[in-house]
């Protein structure tokens, strides 16, 4: 697939005629390129999306609303073809693609065409003093939407959908390891009939093309979703310019299971938290903690499950857990194996790379169990973002307590039992954006979704979003 930039409704070759090679992750085979962006493609970019923000941002909001839902149904009629690509491009299988990130891609267009018409904003009647005060929620003007590789259309459509909804004009970089969804939106959208320059794609490295749209100063606001790291040097260029920033970064989630809990639901719940999508979502519970009277059948039961799960092609429909993004992120993931055997984890199951038939080159891994006996470990401690949890019992509510929150990442925590006064002390104690109880990623879009600490700075979903592609304005009226 030859992958182009979309500016101003046209595809277009990078400026500096360079390319970057795109893998497969099934095979390690080059399979397409993409851009190399650099300033200049971002230049045409911000100008093309200065220029329509004149009229989008004038646009009523039934004319949005149904551009938007335009799109999320073109999404639905191109699933199959999205979801295969999607598949493709990043490892994951195709039943992942197909039953969740493309249905969701959907979602959020159809979610943000809806709540656009619902939003509004507060008046105030300042009694006594004559006057009122009504705020008013204007779009931000061209903003930045950056995005990462493990939910590729999925992360990109979420940040792009409230954006447009609000009435500003877009520049987007999906990932520069998954790009091919995101160029298939962007012939979506021009057949949905969004006008030229509302969206622009460019695509590139985040080191190049990445940076030149958080630099840019004509880009008011950046929304971001990748890693810790990364989410620092972007706050580092965009706050002294005065940038809004919406960052949802890492994690390092707890999965705290006691034994009161419903047995079944809860082990079939944890091996999805901690597998889906060969554990590469800033979601998943890549640390359980066990209470210690129910440790020792949890961990033999955890492990024959894990043992069930069907390593393979991607494209298979009975495969459950498919290639790593990359090869770079599996020799990152892989290197965690190794330390946990210098930090005297004990190494329950899986552990080694994986040789498909026909695919040996692939970035395939085991699902990987460790035992820890120490929360201070690295493996505990650093987002690993793979297919490797790890487990370690706890006596009390309290050590649970301590040992969940014992982390700089603060973005979701899961919680199995049916006792509502332990539910409730857990969920205002435990310092993270989400608390599930009894479940794991269940979402409704219209709440919050962010996380504290070093997971991220605001929040994304619902009104959230939209208030933050939004700028208020209060006007203040005296009357006599
Ligand atoms: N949602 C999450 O929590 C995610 C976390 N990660 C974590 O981050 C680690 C590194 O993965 P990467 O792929 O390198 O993620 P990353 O955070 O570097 O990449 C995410 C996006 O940011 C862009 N980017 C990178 N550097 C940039 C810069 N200086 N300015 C602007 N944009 C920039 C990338 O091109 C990509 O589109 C992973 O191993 C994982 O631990 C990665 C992806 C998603
Ligand atoms: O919005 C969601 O449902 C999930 C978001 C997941 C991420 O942001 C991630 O894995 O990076």
């Amino acid at each position: 697939m030859q992958i182009k930039n979309y500016i101003n409704g046209e595809f277009i070759a990078p400026v500096s005629g360079e390319w970057i090679d795109n893998y497969n992750p099934s095979n390690g085979e080059v399979y397409g390129k993409i851009p190399n962006s650099d300033k200049a493609d971002v230049e045409q970019a911000v100008l093309a999306a200065e220029k329509a923000f004149t009229n989008w941002s004038a646009t009523t909001l039934d004319y949005r609303s149904n551009i938007l839902k335009n799109i999320s149904d073109l999404i639905l009629e191109n699933l199959p073809e999205l979801a295969e690509v999607e598949s493709k491009d990043n490892g994951k299988p195709i039943s992942l693609a197909k039953e969740i990130d493309i249905p969701r891609a959907a979602s959020n267009f159809q979610f943000f065409a809806n709540a656009i018409t619902q939003f509004s904003s507060e008046a105030h009647e300042s009694v006594g003093l004559h006057a009122v005060n009504f705020t008013l929620r204007e779009p931000v003007g061209v903003v930045g939407c950056i995005s990462p590789w493990n939910l590729p259309l999925y992360l990109f459509t979420w940040k792009i959908a409230p954006a447009i909804a609000a009435g500003n004009c877009v520049v987007a970089k999906p990932s520069e390891v998954t790009p091919a969804t995101a160029f298939l939106l962007s012939k979506i959208c021009e057949k949905a009939g969004l006008p030229k320059g509302v969206l622009n794609i460019v695509h590139g490295l985040g080191s190049t093309t990445g940076q030149a749209i958080v630099s840019h100063p004509k880009i008011k606001a950046i929304s971001f979703t990748g890693g810790t790291k990364t989410g620092a040097r972007i706050a580092k260029i965009a706050a002294p310019m005065f940038k809004k920033l919406s960052l949802e970064l890492g994690g390092k989630n707890p999965n705290i299971v006691f034994a009161d809990c419903n047995y079944d639901k809860m082990l079939a719940t944890t091996v999805r938290s901690s597998f889906a999508n060969q554990g590469q979502i800033c979601l998943c519970g890549s640390r359980i903690f066990v209470e210690e009277n129910i440790y020792e059948k949890f961990k033999s039961d955890f492990i024959d499950k894990v043992a069930q799960l069907k390593i393979g092609h991607p494209s298979k429909n009975d495969t459950n857990i498919g290639a790593l993004v990359s090869k770079e992120h599996l020799e990152k993931v892989k290197s965690y194996i190794d330390l946990a055997q210098e930090e005297g984890g004990k190494l329950l199951f899986g552990g080694k790379r994986v040789e498909v038939d026909n695919y040996e080159n692939g970035y395939y891994l085991q699902p990987t169990i460790i035992e820890v006996s120490t929360n201070q470990c690295r493996l505990n401690q650093e987002e690993i973002f793979g297919p490797i949890v790890t487990i370690m019992p706890f006596k009390t509510d309290d050590d649970a307590l301590a040992l969940a929150n014992d982390t700089k990442y603060g973005l979701s925590a899961t919680l199995w039992t049916n006792n509502l006064n332990r539910t409730m002390q857990f969920s205002k104690q435990l310092k993270t954006g989400i608390v599930w109880v009894n479940t794991w990623m269940l979402r409704d879009l219209r709440t919050p979704f962010g996380g504290q600490k070093e997971s991220g700075v605001g929040r994304e979903g619902g009104f959230e979003a939209l208030r933050f592609f939004t700028e208020p304005k209060n006007i203040c009226i005296k009357y006599d």
